[in-house]
C-alpha cells in the first residue's frame, strides 16, 4: 500500500507533468490507495503547501544547487520541495523525519544516485534554520515580496498595477490561508439553524454566517458524503462570494433564467432555491458531463426546475426570451488561488484571449434578455481585462443595456460602480470575485 508521501509524490508529479488541477488528481489518487482520514489529510497538507510555496521552496533549494533548480531532474525537484516545505512550514513533523522520510523515497523515483545530493541540501536548510530566507534581503522590493509569499512577479505587478501596492501584497499573502468552507442552504428542505443542528449531531462546526442569510460556514466535515443533511439534499457547497452573485440575479417564482455557463451548478441551484423551485432555470455548459454533475446535484436537493443540457454559449441556438441570465464566464481564476494553488504557475499569456471569449459569451447571451430582465455578468478572477473591461466595452456598443444598480442591495461589499462588485479574499474571506448586473431598457 502507498504511503501517504508517496502519493504526494504522484500527485505533485501529475500536476507538474500534465497540468493536472491538484484537487481532481488528489481526489483519485486518494481514492484508488484507500488511504486512511489521517494520511489522506497528511497527503492534502502536503500536496496543496507544495503548491503553495513552491515559489519560495525553489528560491531556497536554487541557494543549494549552483547550476539552478531547473537543472534538477523534475523527480528530484518535486522532492526536495516536500522535503523542504516539511522543514520549513509543517509544524508537526520533526526536522528529522522530513530529512529521512525524503530521502527514502529517492528509490520510490527511482533516481537512487540522488540519495546524497538530496540528503545534503535537507540537512543544509535544516541548519539555515530561520534564516533560511535572508538571501531574499538584498532583492527588490517585488522579487522579494515574490519570494516570500510564493505569488509569481507578474502577478504582483498586475495587482499592484490595477489596485494598489498594499492590496497586492495583502492578497499574496491571503493567497496562503486556508478558505472557509461555505455552504448554502436549500430553503425547501431546512434554515440554518435546523442545518447548524443536523450537522452538530453529526460533530461538524456549522455557524451562521454573520450576514449572508442561509449561508453558513463549516470546519471539520470529514467527507460530505457521510452527512446524512448533505445527503439528504438540506445543503450545497458554495463559495460565500458566489453565493452573493446568484442573488444578484434576483430570480423570481416562475421566472424563466439562463444560466450560460452553469457546470458544476451551485449557482443555478441557489437561484432555483430562490424561485423557490417554480419556473425554470436552463443550465447549460459545454460538456457533457459536467452537465451530468449539474443533473446530480440537482437531483440531491429536490430542484426540479434545473434543467440542464449541453450547449456552446458564444453560438448556441436563440433560446426563448428569459427574465434572468447568469453569464458566469470562464476566466483566469486568479480569485481563487486559494482554492487552487496551481493556477499562479500558468503562463499569464494564456489568458490573453479570455476576455474576447468572455465578451462573445455575454454578447451572444444577452440577446435573450426580456425588456426589464436582469443579466448578471461574474467571474471569480481579479483581472479587470477580464472584469470591467469586458463590462464597460458591452455597455458602450449596446445602448439597449442599462446598468443596474446593485450597491442598494448589498451595502456589505466594495462596488466599483453601483452595478460592478469586487470581492477581494483579504477584504472579504471569499473567493475573489467580480459581478456586474445590467438590465435591457424596456
Ligand atoms: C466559472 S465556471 C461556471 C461555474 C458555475 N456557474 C457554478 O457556479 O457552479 C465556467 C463554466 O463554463 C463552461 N464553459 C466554458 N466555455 C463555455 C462555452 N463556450 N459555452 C458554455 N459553457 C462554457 C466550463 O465548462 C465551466 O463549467
Amino acid at each position: 500500500m502507498k504511503t501517504a508521501r508517496q502519493l504526494a509524490v504522484d500527485v505533485l508529479l501529475k500536476v507538474e507533468k500534465d497540468a493536472a488541477y491538484s484537487v481532481i488528481a488528489l481526489d483519485q489518487a486518494v481514492k484508488a490507495a484507500k488511504l486512511s482520514g489521517a494520511d489522506a489529510s497528511f497527503a492534502a497538507a502536503l500536496v496543496y503547501g507544495v503548491l503553495e510555496r513552491q515559489i519560495t521552496l525553489d528560491a531556497i533549494i536554487g541557494q543549494y544547487v549552483k547550476k539552478g533548480v531547473r537543472a534538477l531532474d523534475r523527480e528530484i525537484l518535486i522532492l526536495l520541495r516536500m522535503g523542504v516545505y516539511q522543514l520549513c512550514f509543517m509544524d508537526g513533523v520533526p526536522a528529522r523525519a522530513a530529512i529521512n522520510e525524503t530521502v527514502s523515497l529517492v528509490p520510490y523515483v527511482k533516481k537512487t544516485s540522488a540519495r546524497g545530493m538530496v540528503n545534503a541540501i535537507l540537512r543544509n536548510v535544516q541548519r539555515a534554520g530561520a534564516d533560511v530566507l535572508s538571501f531574499s534581503k538584498n532583492y527588490a522590493p517585488i522579487k522579494r515580496l515574490s519570494v516570500e509569499t510564493s505569488c509569481p512577479v507578474w502577478l504582483l505587478k498586475q495587482w499592484e498595477a490595477q489596485y494598489s501596492r498594499a492590496d497586492a501584497e495583502s492578497m499574496a499573502k491571503a493567497a496562503l490561508e486556508r478558505p472557509p468552507l461555505y455552504a448554502r442552504v436549500n430553503p425547501l428542505k431546512a434554515n440554518a439553524d435546523t442545518l447548524c443542528d443536523m450537522l452538530a449531531r453529526q460533530g461538524v462546526t456549522a455557524q451562521k454566517h454573520e450576514w449572508i442569510e442561509n449561508c453558513v460556514v463549516l470546519s471539520d466535515t470529514g467527507s460530505l458524503l457521510r452527512l446524512d443533511a448533505f445527503r439528504d439534499g438540506w445543503f450545497h457547497i458554495q463559495d460565500a462570494a458566489s453565493q452573493l452573485c446568484a442573488q444578484a440575479l434576483g430570480a423570481q417564482p416562475g421566472d424563466t433564467v439562463l444560466d450560460v455557463c452553469a457546470a458544476p451548478g451551485s449557482k443555478s441551484f441557489t437561484i432555483a432555491q430562490q424561485m423557490n423551485n417554480q419556473g425554470v432555470v436552463h443550465a447549460f455548459d459545454l460538456y457533457e458531463h459536467k452537465c451530468r454533475l449539474i443533473e446530480e446535484g440537482a437531483h440531491r436537493l429536490g430542484l426540479s426546475i434545473v434543467d440542464a443540457s449541453v450547449r456552446d454559449a458564444r453560438t448556441g441556438d436563440d433560446l426563448p426570451l428569459a427574465d434572468r441570465i447568469l453569464c458566469d464566464v470562464p476566466c483566469s481564476g486568479l480569485g481563487i488561488l486559494r482554492r487552487k494553488p496551481e493556477i499562479r504557475f500558468k503562463d499569464p499569456a494564456s489568458f490573453a484571449d479570455l476576455p474576447k471569449l468572455q465578451y462573445e459569451i455575454l454578447s451572444h447571451s444577452a440577446k435573450n434578455l426580456k425588456p426589464g430582465g436582469v443579466l448578471v455578468y461574474s467571474t471569480c478572477t481579479t483581472n479587470k481585462a477580464e472584469n470591467e473591461d469586458v463590462i464597460l466595452r458591452f455597455l458602450s456598443e449596446n445602448n439597449w443595456a442599462a446598468p443596474l444598480n446593485l450597491s442598494e442591495k448589498f451595502g456589505k461589499i466594495d462596488f466599483i460602480q453601483d452595478f460592478m462588485a469586487v470581492l477581494l479574499p483579504h477584504q472579504t474571506n471569499t473567493d475573489g470575485f467580480f459581478f456586474a448586473a445590467m438590465t435591457r431598457r424596456e
